[in-house]
Order: structure tokens, then sequence, then C-alpha cells
């Protein structure tokens, strides 16, 4: 931070740099597995920040929430157990008890550190971690995931970036590991990177998600403090009918009205319609 502005500079987004004014710096420490600094912004509210890099902001972070969340869960047809990969910020966790079917959510972080700040400094976001469904288990999800097979309906992968403790949640073996325990309709999503940064990344990791799922695709929202502004997530469904791209359930208008400020049926369909330099790599045969 200097004169009073963070700048993100990083070198997996070499010669940008996204920029917000610091009102005031409320935590800076180092867990077992990152730099965790929180500060107040002039404009975004408060904003939790890993390893140099923006993880989330009061102001925009419900973008990614709910489309990470509710892209997969309107895609299955019933999902009761969800498994939530990463996401300690709790931001996730609050999308997914939105849906009333659901009978058990369970949260696997590596870092308790990202818990307890959020608790103590992003509420609107560790409210998640407040539902009688949510259960909390501090640890790598890679490990978490090897002893289990057929038992979740829906799992989220809310990761930070490939560069640092999330490395693992890139690699081919987890995504083996997620088809094991995903039951026979699963649908996982996960924090697929940006189209303007990443697309060799994200075409790697579809590519070898096509040799294990009968449906892959990738879908995006607008977040202005990501890089770019645009971040996608890559969905996969082992049940070969599953559109994806339409929702299979959906909440009235009513209800998304109170329920969501980005997520609707509409934008689910939009996510999914690529700019021509992005579907060319993504979908070229
Ligand atoms: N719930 C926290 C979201 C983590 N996802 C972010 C996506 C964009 C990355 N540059 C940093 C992590």
């Amino acid at each position: 931070i200097n004169n009073g502005w963070f700048m993100e500079k990083n070198s997996q987004w070499p010669g940008q740099a996204m920029a917000l004014k610091v009102e005031e710096i409320l935590h800076v420490e180092k867990s077992k597995f990152q730099d965790v600094l929180v500060f107040q912004s002039s404009n975004y509210g408060n904003v939790l920040v890993l390893d140099g890099v923006i993880q989330a902001t009061e102001r925009d972070e419900f973008s990614y929430q709910e489309m990470i969340t509710h892209l997969a869960m309107n895609s299955h047809p019933n999902p009761k157990k969800v498994l939530v990969i990463g996401g300690g910020d709790g931001g996730v966790l609050r999308e997914v008890v939105k849906h009333e079917c659901v009978e058990e959510a369970t949260l696997v972080d590596i870092d308790e550190a990202v818990p307890r700040v959020s608790k103590k400094y992003l509420p609107n976001m560790s409210i998640g971690f407040e539902h009688p469904n949510v259960k909390v288990h501090i640890g790598d999800g890679l490990e978490f995931l090897r002893d289990k097979t057929n038992q979740y309906d829906v799992i989220i992968t809310d990761s930070s970036d490939p560069d640092g403790p999330a490395e693992g949640l890139f690699g081919a073996e987890f995504f083996q590991l997620l088809k094991n325990a995903l039951t026979e309709k699963g649908v996982f999503s996960t924090q697929g990177e940006c189209m303007w940064l990443h697309l060799p990344l994200i075409k790697q990791v579809m590519d070898f998600c096509k040799d294990l799922y009968p449906r892959v695709e990738y879908g995006y929202t607008c977040i202005p403090t990501y890089p770019s502004g645009q971040i996608g997530h890559i969905m996969c469904s082992k049940d070969p009918e599953a559109l994806i791209r339409e929702p299979l359930r959906k909440w009235t208008p009513e209800q998304e009205a109170k329920l969501c400020r980005y997520y609707n049926s509409e934008i689910h369909k939009a996510a999914f319609i690529l700019p021509q330099f992005a579907k060319k790599v993504l979908y070229e045969e």
C-alpha cells in the first residue's frame, strides 16, 4: 500500500493492476499458508486480500458468489448434500443455503485464518457459517475428497488462484476425485479464471474434464475488482442429459428479486454465451 492506495500487481496478470483507495488497514497477518490483509476501502467496503490478491470486496462479491453457486445448484434436479471447497469467507455457503432442498452443506478450507478473519471483518459473507445445516472442516480439499464416494449432489470449488495454496485444485487428479465424490447426476462448478488472462489454463482444465464428464461448460460473470473485471466458472455434470446452459430449476421472479442481486434465470443462460475469441479456443473441435 502506498500513498493510500492498494495495487493488485501480480505476475499472473502482467502489466496491469486493480487499485483501490485505502481508508484504514484493519488486519495484517501471516497465516500458516498465506499473507492475510483486510482493509476498509473508500468505495468498495471491506476488502479481503490473500498473498496480495483481492479475494472479495463487500461491494461486488455477490456477483461471483451468486453465479458460482446458482449456476451449479440450478443445474441439479434436487441438491440435498453440497460440498464447498475453499470459500472460507462464507459467501458461497450464504448462497447455497438459499436453496430449501439443501439438507447438508459442508465447507472445507485449508486455512483457519480465512473464516476467522471473515467473521470479524466481512459479516455479510461469514453469515453463511451460521446456518444449522452447515458444517465446517479445516483441511486440504484434495485430501478431504480422497475417501469420498458418491456423496455430494453439488460441489463448488471457490478457490484462490493456482499460484499458491489452491494449486492442487487446478490439477487433473482433483477432477477425478471430484467425479468419485459426486452422486449420479452430480454437478460441480469451479473458480474458472478469466478469459482475458487465462484462456490456455481454462482450455487445459476443460480438456481434461472432457475426458471425465459428458458435460463441460464455461460460464462467466462481471465483477469490477477481479482482474480484467471478469471471472468464469468451469462447470461439469456426470449426467449427459444435464443442460447447465439453461436452469433446470428456477425461482419465481419475486423470489429472485428477494434472494439475489446478480443471478436470475436469464443471466444463467447469458453466462454461457461467449465472445468469439473465447468460444473459438474453448469450444473449437
Ligand atoms: N470467495 C473468494 C473468491 C476467490 N476467488 C477469487 C477469484 C479471482 C482471483 N484472482 C482471486 C480469488
